[in-house]
């Protein structure tokens, strides 16, 4: 374990993850730290969610270790994962929909579980208290739905596309409550379609491509650089020279420093989502990185 991997709420060390018996994920090394958001970024099919279903213990782990507030745990079952303190919110917005919000959090309340917080963090959902979920709009059914992994007291949670099909307003109020959980303690790992709104609260950022890291650093090393983003995410066009290897690359993920809480919290700027890769004009924000790149697929490492 490395020295930032200790004081890390979530560290994965060489994590491989099979989907029907095919590897998917290879070789991911990655950290969470407490009170930061960290993003994690890639086209579709790059192995996001796989990654987090490995995670949660919900897609068998091939190779590696994950480590919750510096315990390995995946050798647990699910359910013995998120009472460890793994919060998971999957992309599919499930909800019991014909109970109403507030048996809808109380159903999922674990001990040091709050409604109250989730009330403080959701007014929408206080004031609806007593409506059946079913009857919520797509907004504030993903608001239940975060609200059940919160009132089961989560030291990481991990939030997959929760943005899907909601409309740009909507996504960019949630997204000041993912900054809140963050500034609460909570190691927040943000998946998300809309990289310009994610990079915008997050503080950390890794991307995946073909299920493999090809990314890892801070936030600020990716914002507004659309064409970085895109080499990121598809690799170099024809005739270009590939990302920097990661064998000469002097900042491995794993041994980068912790993320910096409340980089760019509070201060999504408004841009609206533009599908991925985003990146707003302009947003690059200084940050002397310590971000690098890796190859992958044809030519990459392994
Ligand atoms: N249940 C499954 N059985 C077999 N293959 C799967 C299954 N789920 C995903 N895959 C495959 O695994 C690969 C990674 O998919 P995954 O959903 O993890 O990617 P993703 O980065 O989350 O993409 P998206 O943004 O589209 O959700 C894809 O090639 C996908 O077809």
């Amino acid at each position: 374990m490395t020295a930032s991997a200790a004081g890390a709420a979530l560290a994965l060390e060489d994590v491989g993850v099979d989907r029907a018996e095919v590897p998917v994920v290879h070789g991911v090394t990655l950290e969470a730290a407490p009170g930061a958001v960290t993003v994690i970024l890639g086209a579709n099919g790059a192995g996001k969610t796989t990654l987090m279903d490995g995670v949660a213990g919900l897609a068998p782990l091939r190779t590696g270790r994950v480590r919750l507030g510096g315990a390995a745990v995946e050798k647990l079952p699910p359910y013995r994962r998120a009472r460890a303190g793994l919060g998971y919110v999957e992309q599919a917005r499930t909800t019991f929909r014909t109970l109403t919000v507030e048996q809808n959090l109380l159903v999922a309340e674990a001990d040091g579980g709050d409604l109250g917080t989730v009330y403080r963090l959701f007014p929408e959902l206080d004031r609806r208290r007593g409506v059946q979920a079913g009857h919520l709009s797509g907004g504030e059914q993903q608001m239940v739905v975060l609200g059940r992994a919160l009132v089961g007291a989560p030291s990481v949670i991990m939030i997959d596309e929760m943005s899907l099909g909601l409309a740009p307003l909507v996504v960019r109020r949630l997204m000041t409550t993912v900054g809140e959980l963050a500034s609460m303690g909570i190691a927040v790992v943000l998946i998300e379609q809309f990289a310009n709104l994610a990079l915008d609260v997050g503080d950390r950022a890794y991307v995946l491509r073909k299920g493999r890291v090809v990314f890892g650093g801070p936030c600020a090393d990716l914002r507004g650089d659309e064409a970085r983003l895109h080499r990121l995410y598809f690799g170099a066009p024809p005739g270009q020279d590939a990302e920097p290897d990661p064998a000469t690359a002097h900042n491995a993920p794993g041994n980068a420093p912790g993320n910096a809480p409340g980089s760019a919290r509070g201060n999504a700027r408004g841009v609206a989502p533009g599908g991925a890769p985003g990146g707003a004009p302009g947003g690059a924000r200084g940050g002397a990185g310590d971000g690098m790149e890796r190859a992958a697929g044809e030519g990459g490492p392994r």
